[in-house]
């Protein structure tokens, strides 16, 4: 596969092999920041060498910013290192689509106010995102703070805001800059239907994308490497598994169902042995499964994580968080994002129990400043990150000096949805990774007003810039020592020691960044600064020599909170077009065989033994499909496997249904119909040739989609047909040899106790994105 890889590159991309080995690339030797207390050491264990040119943080000053926030001399003299300037980093503008597949293209959802300037009061213009406590820095005006971790926003003079009237009543204002975008133009695709092919040379597609390396897995997702072929450019591919999805919904609705039956004084004395008996581990499996298997089960919120990840990223538009490009909706199982590749991979690969080399402090400070700059951007638009962690933060160049964050699969608005009334500490469903969670998150045996004693309780509302700004602090440990602030095995002794134990900080610190260590991971979140406090932060600004960017220019792009209905379709799923695209793979992967069975049903219901042609039969159920293209003219793809199916053998009652009801699809839907496969669909094509796989997931997918585009109801009854469906592949077996997997969490024993608790140790124990904990009984 990986050399097939590189030529495919070569060929289509004109990406030599040094590239497309994008995760060991030979970088330029480092140059060194302008002072010498700094000098770089080593560059840490499987890392290669940051180039450390003076401006690093320059590429993402658009070139008015003002002289104030230049870097220092040094710095500002020295020319831009190529790989990092605003114009390289930028992906190219696509080209228009062929018309190859139903595309539809939405304007740049990013809008760009320019408002009057207005002088305010910069000490109120930018109220920080969390209020909290007053404390005895708090009083001390900005300017007069000599405090390490200055807690109020810096000062602005040139910050403007919008009329206040506009804003929404539970917005704070916020300040306007026009920022040039490092992303350049904000808009995207939003592709309704899709093929996958894997060519006899094992070489796999996906419309114009040509898949090549894994660059990581997640909790629920797979992220690819790209080429589109038609431009060269090369992308991130992400497949989120809709399936793995529906059980953390599932999982989480579970969650809260015990937590309000305990609330309510319910659940208690079913004696020992959690979830027995009704309401139990079994009948919680059984959800589960259920969940995982049928998307009409888990509720309309099922996907609500993906949803809101892909309406985010729409939206989101700054040089250090990764750029979306592209939506797809494969199936009703995978959803395909197209993201901006970063090709450095993660700043540090550091899993539970390790120790690595870590970066030098002045190679931590650059690195650190980028994730700053992107989280207050967040902040700034009130979103909360909620999953910071060196894996999610990954150089954008081989160079590896321009860091973005990804994974906005935990992402929230702060505002929405308010925290219910059992949102109190410890009883949050949390998101994001164990190692890197704030001690305000984690389950506790502790009574709520000892919590208040100790600073520990939540105010509602409030909860997540400050958890965001503890996983930074996490985060900038795990650079500096090259190990986790803190680590057990035992999860519960995990959230025991976050919660309780000091941070232990190694006395070869620097008294600059031991106090910045220090205020990130306070463990009140009240104690925590807040990020936009961090612009004078001593550490972060070398001593004032080398200040950050403007805030204002840093968060001048506005965004809106996507509604509700922008995250309803932040993935194209309409049915429609699922029929139609599973129709077409119906074809393309023998499911003829149903619609022989369902001709013979027919035949013996009419008593007759009609011999129609299965080309007849396809056309009687508005199978037509236009081949418009060479890769599946020519892929094994196009060529039915029109072996009886053992499995298939069994009718869907619904489909004969459908059949004996005579009904057509619309014409206009056989003339556009195009092939669809998802990527495992078509690897399984390959990998598992039987004629049970070949007949059972898309074939009854395609029913699936059939169905419900005209019988919804039925469809969701089908559970309880007296004739099973075949299993789905995704719920038999897997072979061996088939080159898909999603992260360890396949299955839901994997991924979750019977009670329906998600595990927390899916990635080597530090990775469990969007997983959802359970608090200890
Ligand atoms: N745009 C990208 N470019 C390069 N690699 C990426 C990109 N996005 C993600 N990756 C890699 O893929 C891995 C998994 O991606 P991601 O974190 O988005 O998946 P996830 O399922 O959301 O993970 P999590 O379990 O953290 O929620 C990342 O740790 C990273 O190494």
């Amino acid at each position: 596969m990986a050399p097939i890889s590189k030529i495919i590159s070569t060929l289509f991309c004109g990406i030599g092999s040094d590239s497309n080995d994008g995760r060991s690339p030979s970088p330029p030797p480092p140059v060194l920041t302008s002072d010498q207390q700094h000098k770089a050491a080593t560059p840490p264990h499987e890392l290669p060498a940051l180039n450390f040119a003076a401006p690093l943080t320059a590429p993402e000053l658009p070139k008015s910013h003002p002289p104030s926030v230049q870097a220092s001399d040094d710095a500002s003299s020295a020319p831009l290192p190529p790989a990092t300037s605003p114009a390289a980093l930028s992906p190219p503008i696509a080209p228009v689509p062929k018309l190859r597949q139903l595309v539809v293209s939405e304007p740049p959802s990013i809008s760009h106010y320019v408002i009057p300037p207005t002088p305010i009061d910069p000490l109120t213009a930018s109220p920080p995102p969390f209020e909290r406590p007053a404390t005895p820095s708090d009083s001390r005006s900005p300017a007069a703070s000599t405090s390490s971790t200055p807690r109020l926003y810096p000062s602005s003079p040139n910050l403007t805001v919008t009329d206040p009237r506009s804003r929404s009543p539970h917005r704070p204002p916020r300040g306007h800059h026009r920022r040039s975008s490092s992303t350049g133009s904000r808009s995207f695709r939003e592709t309704l239907n899709a093929f996958a092919v894997e060519g006899p040379d094992g070489v796999r597609s996906v419309n114009h994308y040509v898949l090549g390396e894994v660059l990581g897995r997640g909790s629920y997702a797979t992220v690819e490497k790209a080429i589109d072929r038609e431009t060269g450019h090369a992308y991130a591919i992400k497949e989120f598994s809709k399936r793995r999805l529906r059980q953390i919904a599932a999982a989480e609705a579970l969650r809260r169902e015990r937590q309000a039956d305990r609330m309510n004084g319910r659940g208690r004395g079913r004696g020992r042995g959690r979830g027995r008996g009704r309401g139990g581990a079994t009948s919680a499996s059984r959800i589960l499964q259920a969940a995982a298997d049928d998307p009409d089960t888990a509720g309309p919120d099922n996907l609500d994580l993906v949803k809101t990840e892909v309406a985010i990223m729409k939206k989101v538009d700054h040089p250090n968080l990764a750029s979306v490009h592209e939506v797809i909706d494969v199936t009703s199982d995978d959803a395909l994002l197209i993201m901006e590749l970063c090709e450095g991979g993660p700043i540090l690969k550091l899993k539970d129990g390790e120790e690595v080399k870590p970066y030098t402090e002045e190679e931590a400070r650059l690195i650190f400043r980028q994730l700053v700059l992107g989280i207050a951007y967040l902040h700034h638009n009130e979103i909360i990150h909620r999953d910071i962690k060196p894996d999610n933060a990954l150089f954008s160049d081989l160079a590896r000096t321009h860091v973005k964050l990804v994974d906005f699969g935990v992402s929230k608005f702060a505002q929405t949805p308010q925290p219910s009334a059992m949102d109190k500490p410890g009883n949050l469903s949390v998101a994001g990774s164990p190692a890197y969670m704030a001690p305000e998150l984690l389950p506790s045996s502790k009574k709520e007003d000892e919590e208040e004693e100790e600073g520990l309780k939540l105010e509602d509302g409030k909860v997540g810039y400050a958890c965001d700004v503890w996983s930074l602090g996490a985060t900038l440990y795990a650079l500096v020592t090259g190990r986790l602030p803190f680590q057990a095995e035992d999860p519960i002794e995990l959230f025991r020691q976050i919660r309780e134990d000091p941070v232990d900080i190694p006395s070869t610190v620097s008294e600059p960044l031991r106090n910045l260590l220090t205020s990130l991971l306070a463990k009140s979140p009240s104690a925590r600064p807040s990020v936009p406090s961090l612009w004078s932060d001593p550490w972060l600004t070398f001593n004032s020599t080398d200040p950050m960017p403007s805030y204002e220019e840093n968060v001048s792009t506005e965004i809106q909170e996507p509604s509700g209905e922008e995250v309803d379709h932040a993935l194209a799923a309409y049915r429609g077009s699922a029929f139609l695209a599973m129709s077409a793979a119906a074809k393309f992967k023998g499911l003829l065989n149903a619609a022989m069975v369902r001709r013979k049903s027919e035949a013996a219901l009419a008593g007759s033994s009609s011999t129609d042609s299965v080309e007849a039969d396809t056309k009687a159920r508005g199978g037509g499909v236009m081949v418009d293209s060479p890769e599946m003219v020519s892929s094994p793809i196009a060529s039915p496997d029109l072996r009886p199916s053992s499995t298939s053998s069994t009718p869907s009652p619904s489909s004969s249904r459908n059949n004996l009801a005579g009904r057509r699809r619309p014409a206009a839907r056989e003339q556009t119909t195009m092939s669809s496969l998802s990527i495992s669909d078509a690897t399984s094509r390959w990998t598992l040739s039987t004629p049970t796989s070949v007949s059972g997931g898309s074939a009854e997918r395609a029913k699936d989609d059939e169905q419900d585009e005209d019988e919804d109801t039925e469809m969701r009854s089908r559970s309880d047909s007296p004739t099973p469906m075949p299993a789905s592949p995704r719920q038999q077996p897997r072979t061996t040899d088939e080159p898909r997997e999603w992260g360890g969490t396949t299955a839901p024993s994997a991924a979750m106790d019977e009670a329906g608790v998600v595990k927390p140790d899916e990635k080597g124990g530090t990775g469990a994105g969007a997983d959802v904990w359970e608090d200890p009984e």
